[in-house]
């Protein structure tokens, strides 16, 4: 029952790391009885006489730490003495920890199962999570154990060794390694068992656990139910039963557990893990206030262990489901009972120590942010600071104290554990890594961390090895003009080191390069003269330059080629529009033609302007009555109908109903008018061309025609008109402007063959501004005004007749006078005439009749007549189209020019 319920405490209990020297009692006197340890007693302790017996009777130890006084054969003995209390171990978690391996301890103490009283257990999610994680990434063990079990050899993972040319290295010197698949009891039988032994029999002793974060410190150190750690395993040992005389069955054990930890990672705490926890300070090695607990079984101890551990400051994170926050320890201190207290004093003072210490981590691999990320950095700091205390273990003789001390003071737990930092006590280290390909670096940066206590061999220089170390070489021996390198203190070195552990991600390229650096010491130097060396700096000169102008140039050509693409592009985008623009007037233009009817399928009226039997128009002499065809307009009115949807003819014709009618007939050369068409009206216009020229023994002008300039003179389309006065103007268009102005008698709608005068006017321009080629034919001659030529008084006649209200008549069917392009002869005066000016062209009825609108002169056109005519000449304008207007204006501007 005892054991389950253990002893009060005394309110506070200094626990001194290194105890008061003790003098041999003396035979001679009765040395006072030591007070035995009540730290169960309720009683305050009785206050101890001055320990001058201690005093005297301490005695240096055979394997007592070395001294610092620097002589040879102190130096040789301090080496060897921490050499044998230096043990450094390594033990290989497995890749994928094995199913049992839990924290809990809970299964052997039910009450506790609720709650973890070991380290927790993961979580299953996490664990499998874990895995799931393990098996992909670290399907690969990046640390392989060698066969003798001293040495490891630690492989890059293969991306590192292609970008970083980071070679395989190997870590000699272990006291021993243990392999992944090692177990609990092996490493306590082999690592811890000795200590425990020692402490047994009055020799203090320390367990040490140092690794990056989930390496299984912990694991090791408290282990599971299934597989309980080093300190079940070496309490198990503690109070195995003894045999009856061992003198063990009257010692008592103590037990002390506290951490140190950082509050908000800030300033470093010191909480005792077994009372309700206030803090407790240090003087100097001694923590003041921490409780004992007096201990007599496993169970006791177990259960005092599995509480504290329960107030340990634990958190989860992405390395670590529950990853230790502090530096934990557990003292286990031998007492005497009193009745033994005469016969071993010594062992009162015995201590074994276990050291969990909280893992070295990486932010990126912890994902640690705030409250977390400031632990972080305490933990990390701590475990560096432990590690430089380790570094300068076996160098601090050389190295000046007040250095050396430096490294102490700055955490807790190297001030507490100084003694055994120092090599006075006999410590042992256990390094804990992850094999994992990923845990690489953790397990690199560790393994340097212990380097001073082990051989590190490196793998053979290999040709890649070689090439980079002489690239670095050169580029030293370049550098060697500069300032050399600055040789570091020991304090620089430790901020380096400082810096290494805070910035964890840049630590492999300080270790690439304090590699090269070693590597560069065994490299033998290249055989580099200065000539050799100006004559390649100069090349590289050269070639730097050369490639700095080849650079430019290229740029300048990617920018001209850039704006010759722009204008490329603004070309293309021209051309496009000059192509839609040309389709679009090629519609139109298809769309003009289509109002032609000069297609094969239209008729012959398509092309023979039509003049109706009931269309009757008259010309007077002053208000001719002009037709125009509108291109969608073929026929006028009732009383001036014309039939024609040929918009490249012009038809103009003054009649008046009532009045002699005449056959206006407006002909286009270029129509290509069918070849029926055309032949019938070629045959009717031979068959006119033969009566009009039987008719030119007329003097009066009778018949106004245009005719085209290709057309022969002989092939001139005539009128014959016997009377004078009823002239029959027919106007084609485009090249010729034909004015046909025949007469027929009225009612018969024939050429009147029989008439003696018939006279013809050709015309070639209907535009009243433009020279106008008049022919005349009289009964003898004929009379033709040749552009711009002035008319004179043999062609007054005509102006007569253009002039003087005649009354013409037109018949249509019969009269139908074709002149085909293709067999109309240019007329050589027309010719002659072009050639001197170009020719202007009959626009389309439409466009005259908007052109001519425009500037017809309103005043001079309504312009009362005075004479008789006045009255009919208003029934007739009443009558007029706008094209018959613009042709009148036409014709009076023509007259006026001529007059
Ligand atoms: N040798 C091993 N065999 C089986 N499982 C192990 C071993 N070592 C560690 N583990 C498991 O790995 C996980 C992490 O181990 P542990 O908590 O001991 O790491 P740690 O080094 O203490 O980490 P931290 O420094 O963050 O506290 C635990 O679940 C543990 O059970």
């Amino acid at each position: 029952m005892e054991s389950k319920s253990p002893p009060r405490c005394p309110s506070s209990v200094t626990v001194r790391r290194n105890p008061y020297r003790k003098a041999r009692a003396t035979p001679l006197t009765n040395p006072p009885q030591l007070p035995s340890h009540s730290t169960s007693s309720s009683k305050l302790p009785p206050i101890s006489s001055f320990p001058i017996q201690d005093i005297l009777s301490e005695e240096i130890p055979q394997n007592a730490p070395p001294t610092v006084t620097v002589t040879a054969a102190s130096q040789s003995r301090s080496q060897d003495s921490i050499a044998e209390n230096l043990r450094v171990y390594l033990r290989i978690r497995p890749l994928v920890p094995l199913k049992g391996s839990t924290k809990n301890v809970g299964d052997q103490n039910p009450s506790s199962r609720t709650k973890n009283v070991w380290p927790q257990n993961p979580s299953k999610k996490d664990s499998v999570r874990e895995k799931k994680n393990s098996k992909k990434k670290n399907n690969e063990s990046c640390v392989t154990v060698s066969e003798d079990c001293h040495s490891v050899t630690l492989s890059p993972p293969l991306p590192l060794q292609e970008s970083k040319r980071i070679k395989s290295e190997v870590y000699e010197g272990f006291s021993y390694v243990f392999s992944a698949d090692s177990t609990q009891s092996e490493v306590y039988e082999k690592m811890v068992n000795p200590l425990v032994e020692d402490f047994l029999k009055g020799k203090s002793g320390m367990l040490a656990a140092l690794g990056p974060t989930g390496s299984g410190k912990t694991h090791t150190v408290f282990g599971s139910a299934r597989e309980p750690g080093m300190v079940p395993l070496a309490l198990q040992r503690i109070f195995k039963p003894a045999p009856a005389c061992s003198s063990q069955s009257s010692r008592r054990f103590y037990l002390s557990i506290f951490e140190i930890c950082a509050e908000r990672g800030k300033a470093e705490r010191i909480c005792d893990l077994t009372s309700d926890g206030q803090d407790l300070s240090m003087q100097q090695s001694a923590i003041k206030g921490l409780q004992e607990v007096l201990v007599h079984d496993v169970a006791g101890a177990e259960q005092l262990i599995g509480r504290a551990l329960l107030k340990r400051s634990t958190a989860m994170t992405n390395a670590n489901s529950q990853s230790s926050r502090s530096q934990c320890i557990i003292n286990i201190r031998r007492g005497i009972d009193s009745s033994d207290a005469e016969t071993d004093e010594q062992s009162n003072s015995t201590v074994l120590s276990i050291v969990d210490l909280a893992g070295a981590e990486r932010e990126k691999r912890t994902g640690s942010q705030g409250t977390r990320l400031a632990e972080s950095n305490f933990i990390n700091n701590t475990s560096m600071v432990f590690g430089l205390c380790l570094r300068s273990l076996l160098e601090h003789q050389k190295k000046p104290k007040k250095a050396l001390q430096k490294h102490f003071q700055n955490s807790l737990l190297t001030r507490y554990l100084r003694d055994y930092l120092e090599g006075k006590k006999r410590m042992t280290l256990i390094l804990t890594v992850k094999p994992g390909e990923e845990d690489y670096l953790d397990a690199s940066y560790l393994l340097r961390q212990a380097s001073p206590f082990m051989k590190i061999k490196f793998t053979n220089i290999e040709a890649q090895s070689n090439l980079l170390c002489n690239k670095r070489q050169f580029q030293t021996t370049f550098r060697a003009e500069q300032p050399k390198r600055i040789k570091l203190g020991s304090r620089d070195a430790s901020m380096i080191e400082g810096k290494i552990a805070r910035d964890e991600n840049r630590l492999h390229d300080e270790e690439d390069l304090r590699i090269c650096n070693a590597k560069f010491k065994n490299c033998t130097p290249l055989n580099l003269n200065s000539d050799n060396l100006m004559k390649r700096e100069r090349n590289h000169q050269i070639m730097q330059n050369f490639a700095k102008a080849l650079w430019s140039v290229l740029k300048q050509h990617n920018e001209k080629l850039k704006v010759a693409e722009s204008e490329i592009q603004i070309l293309k985008e021209n051309l496009r529009n000059e192509k839609t623009r040309s389709i679009e007037m090629e519609k139109e233009l298809n769309n003009l033609r289509s109002f032609c009817t000069c297609s094969k399928e239209n008729s012959v009226a398509s092309t023979i302007v039509k003049v109706g039997e009931n269309f009757e128009s008259t010309v007077h002499s002053e208000g001719h009555t002009f037709c125009s065809f509108d291109e969608t307009k073929p026929v006028l009115d009732s009383s001036n109908r014309i039939n024609s949807e040929c918009s490249s003819c012009l038809r103009i014709c003054d009649s008046t109903p009532g009045e002699d009618h005449r056959n206006v007939k407006v002909l286009s050369p270029n129509c290509n008018c069918s070849p029926e068409n055309g032949d019938l009206v070629r045959r009717q216009q031979q068959d006119m061309s033969s009566q009009i020229l039987s008719h030119k023994t007329s003097s009066n002008l009778s018949g106004l025609e245009c005719i085209d300039d290709k057309q022969e003179p002989d092939a001139l389309v005539r009128s014959s008109e016997a009377d004078v006065s009823s002239p029959s103007i027919c106007v084609s268009n485009e090249n010729c402007q034909i004015f046909q102005i025949h007469e027929s008698f009225p009612g018969t709608g024939n050429i009147h063959e029989d008439s003696s005068e018939s006279n013809y006017v050709v015309a070639e321009h209907l535009d009243p501004k433009s020279d106008v080629k008049v022919s005349t034919s009289g009964n003898d001659s004929s009379a033709s005004v040749e552009p711009g030529q002035q008319l004179g008084e043999k062609n007054e006649d005509l102006l007569d007749l253009l002039v003087s209200p005649k009354e013409v008549k037109h018949t249509q069917q019969q009269d139908l006078t074709y002149v085909p392009e293709t067999e109309i002869r240019p007329d050589t005066s027309c010719n002659s005439s072009r050639k001197e000016k170009p020719k202007r062209r009959l626009l389309p009825a439409s466009s005259i009749l908007v052109r001519e609108i425009s500037t017809l002169d309103a005043d001079e056109f309504d312009k009362p007549r005075g004479d008789g005519v006045g009255n009919k000449l208003a029934a007739s304008e009443r009558q007029r189209t706008q094209g018959s207007i613009s042709l009148l204006r036409l014709l009076k501007s023509n007259l006026h020019s001529l007059v």
